[in-house]
């Protein structure tokens, strides 16, 4: 083996600590109050929806169980997928991503302009996904993303169909106790996502020779609303505690998923749930998998504080801006190895 590609070496204050801290803080939800069948008392309810919010607010990630998620799905998305990544290179290619298939696989993806130490397949819940043609302000055209399925392994499209259902319906149901932990109805964000963007993606992160140099995924932050995530055992995912500062480990638990703030949320919010950086280590044994689903609305909805969360004591943070043109500035930027930072929210904010 010869020496790591240059494009994959962090920057020294980015790279990773091999002993790492292990995070016992990331609050650990038990969601059993909400599965249908429960006749749940209404303290009992609201303490949950405290407990989601003390966790959005303090951590801006947490882990759930009881979440309803049928495991079988899971064993098959899972199985699926390593299927798929077994195959040869020149197999996976054949539905690879490219400028205009975004969906797919694709295994030169960049963070913060350094390449991950990964290769990934993706794919939209709705077939197909409406988005901006193109992301210039003034072109209002649309136009459709549609998944591109791999012959092999046959099973991997249906897997992936159901599984993503399941995220949208646990997607729905974390939203709303979001929701209500902000004092608001509980349908309050449902009509956004009508027409809802959401995308789901496999994660391979193979040995890597030199994992204290590289990332499986750089930092940074997720930019829809919501995301949803299965890690498998081997552990890697790395969040920025607010409290100080630190990367702490996020410990696999088994049929747990990790749920994390996106950025619209802290701009629905404005600021008061916020959207917190992490990122992926890799190590030189185990390959990892995971799985997360990123919970999006409409092309067409613009972000922006809600009214009910502002007022003139607390004025909105942002301005208001448009999620597809926001994602489609997003795509673009990772075709190229750009030497600036994409579109972010903070290019929204007010300064006061
Ligand atoms: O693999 C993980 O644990 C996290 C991946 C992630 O953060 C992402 O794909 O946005
Ligand atoms: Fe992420």
């Amino acid at each position: 083996m010869g020496e790591v590609d240059p494009a994959f070496i962090q920057e020294p204050e980015h790279r990773p600590r091999i002993s790492y801290i292990e995070g016992k803080g990331v609050p650990l939800i038990d969601l059993a109050p909400i599965l249908s069948s429960n006749n749940v008392s209404a303290i009992e309810f609201e303490g949950l929806v405290k407990e989601v919010g003390n966790a959005c607010k303090d951590w801006g990630f947490f882990q759930v169980i009881n979440h309803g998620v049928p495991l079988e799905k899971r064993q098959k998305i899972d199985g699926a997928s390593r299927k798929f990544f077994a195959q040869s290179l020149e197999e996976k290619r054949k539905v690879r991503r490219n400028e205009k298939e975004v969906t797919g696989y694709y295994d030169t993806e960049h963070t913060k302009n350094v390449r991950d130490w990964k290769e990934v397949f993706d794919f939209t819940i709705e077939e197909p996904t409406i988005v901006p043609a193109s992301h210039e302000p003034d072109d209002k055209e649309v136009t459709e993303w549609y998944n591109q399925w791999p012959e092999h392994p046959p099973e991997l499209r249906e897997t992936c169909q159901e599984y993503g259902q399941e995220m949208v319906k646990l997607a729905y149901k974390l939203l709303e106790l979001i929701a209500l932990s902000l004092d608001l109805p509980a349908d309050r964000f449902h009509g956004f996502f009508k027409d809802q963007t959401s995308s789901m993606r496999v994660n391979h992160y193979p040995p890597c020779p030199t994992p204290e140099l590289a990332l499986g995924v750089g930092r940074h932050k997720d930019p829809g609303a919501l995301t949803i995530l299965a890690q498998d055992d081997v552990g890697g995912l790395e969040v920025k505690q607010k409290s100080d500062g630190e990367w702490v480990r996020v410990k696999p638990t088994p049929d747990a998923y990790i749920i994390n703030v996106g950025d619209i949320i802290q701009v629905w919010s404005n600021d008061r749930y916020e959207s917190v950086e992490h990122r992926v280590m890799v190590n030189s044994e185990r390959e990892r998998f995971s799985l997360p689903f990123f919970f999006n609305p409409a092309h067409y909805t613009m972000v922006k504080p809600l009214e009910e969360l502002t007022d003139e004591q607390n004025p909105a943070k942002y301005r208001a801006y448009n999620w597809g043109k926001f994602i489609t500035t997003r795509k673009r930027s990772n075709f190229q190895k750009l030497n600036v930072e994409n579109i972010q929210i903070y290019h929204f904010k007010i300064s006061d």
